[in-house]
């Protein structure tokens, strides 16, 4: 016996996701009326959180799509509305839950691993290496968010493709929830995102300790990421207030060490490192990035040296961290640089890119490497 054609036109809904939330529309509480005359034109009530919302188009196009494709249907008729305030302030309960019973998204109880993505100098490639494993990660099926903590050189918008011409895409809000853009399946949130008009080539950041505390502190409080497998934070390069806030916050999070294969390099990311020991945080490893750079015929050009990666693990190992791996050491490329600095992520634009290929098993070590769940109070109770 086959569905009523209602249900199918509800089944065909059930593939269609926010693309900012990432779950079905259904659940959402957004399809509204579904009715179908006996010539089979259908016509669907949709309910948006609010008017001229990013998603907006995408969520109508998807929608028409799905329902045209409804076997049995002749024609469509989607009826776009916004929800009211009741409505709302259901959707923000339903999607980021009992608030009171869940302040922090990501307090030392929170079953998401935190990676910390730290430098010593600036330009080593720390926001490219982050991002280019925060989307090899979200590729490989896991969710994924990444905060970009670089406040006064925020560059993780360009790099995901989130910025062109001056214009960043901005987060959603709806009532007191801030969505993140999603790019590449990676929820992403920057300063560069509330600058207003202001074009962030030519728009500076520059205030002092609490206010760049207060902004860590609300990235990881208000901006609603959902249950993420993995949150990634593009910290700025050295030891300033920044790196501390986020160690004072996150505790628990585990630290990659970023450094060119320098010597000069290699101390200072030495001295970040320790800072972030120094606020409990666990270093994982060490990469080396701007490596060799192989030539059309095969010889390999060492433009900052080697060694600087080894030299990092040797300096922090000691009895009490014996095991401080070197987890890789990534080329200098220039299709890598390029695909960065063009917003198309070299891990999904350039499968034969060396570097890109590097990042890629990179994040599938860090996937499968997990923190573990031992020790950790997982929320269960015996009833
Ligand atoms: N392996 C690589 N090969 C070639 N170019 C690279 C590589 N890694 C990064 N780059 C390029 O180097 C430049 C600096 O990289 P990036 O902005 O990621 O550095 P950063 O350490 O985050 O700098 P800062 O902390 O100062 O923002 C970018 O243009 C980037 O595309």
């Amino acid at each position: 016996m086959s569905l009523p054609i209602e249900t199918a036109i509800l089944e065909s809904l059930s593939r269609v996701q926010d693309p900012e939330i990432l779950r079905p529309i259904t659940e959402l509480g957004m399809v509204g009326q579904v009715a179908v005359d006996e010539a089979g034109h259908a016509s669907v009530g949709i309910s948006l959180t609010i008017a001229g919302c990013p998603a907006a188009r995408k969520i109508e196009a998807d929608v028409t799509a799905a329902v045209a494709g409804t076997p049995g249907v002749t024609g469509t008729s989607i009826d776009v509305g916004v929800m009211t305030s009741e409505e709302r302030a259901a959707f923000v309960k339903l999607v980021r839950g009992d608030r009171e019973a869940r302040p922090q998204q990501f307090g030392p109880d929170s079953l998401t691993r935190v990676i910390a993505v730290t430098s010593g100098k600036g330009g080593v490639g720390k926001s490219s290496l982050t991002a280019g494993l925060a989307v090899s990660l979200a590729a490989q099926g896991l969710s994924v968010g990444l905060v970009d903590a670089d406040i006064f050189g925020f560059s993780i918008p360009g790099i995901m493709g989130l910025s062109r011409d001056g214009q960043v895409a901005q987060p959603s809000r709806v009532d007191d929830m801030i969505v993140p853009p999603v790019a590449h399946g990676v929820k992403v949130i920057s300063i560069g995102m509330f600058l207003g008009d202001a074009d962030p080539r030519k728009t500076a950041v520059s205030w002092r300790g609490p206010m760049l505390h207060r902004t860590i502190e609300q990235f990881l409080r208000d901006v609603w990421f959902g249950d993420l497998d993995v949150l990634l934070l593009d910290l700025p390069p050295g030891t300033g207030d920044v790196a501390i806030s986020v160690g004072q916050l996150l505790p628990q999070a585990e630290v990659l060490v970023i450094t060119t294969p320098q010597e000069a390099a290699a101390d200072v990311a030495v001295r970040s490192a320790l800072v972030a020991r120094q606020t409990g945080q666990r270093v994982i490893g060490v990469i080396e990035n701007m490596a060799g750079l192989v030539q059309p015929d095969g010889s390999i050009i060492d433009v900052f040296g080697s060694g600087g990666g080894q030299l990092v693990v040797e300096r922090l190992k000691d009895t009490e961290h014996p095991d401080v791996p070197l987890l890789g050491s990534v080329p200098l490329s220039p299709a890598f640089r390029e695909a960065g600095d063009a917003g198309d992520p070299a891990v999904l634009t350039l499968p034969d890119d060396p570097a890109a290929r590097t990042v890629r098993e990179l994040a599938g070590a860090l996937a499968v490497s997990g923190r573990g769940l031992a020790g950790r109070k997982l929320g269960l109770s015996v009833r």
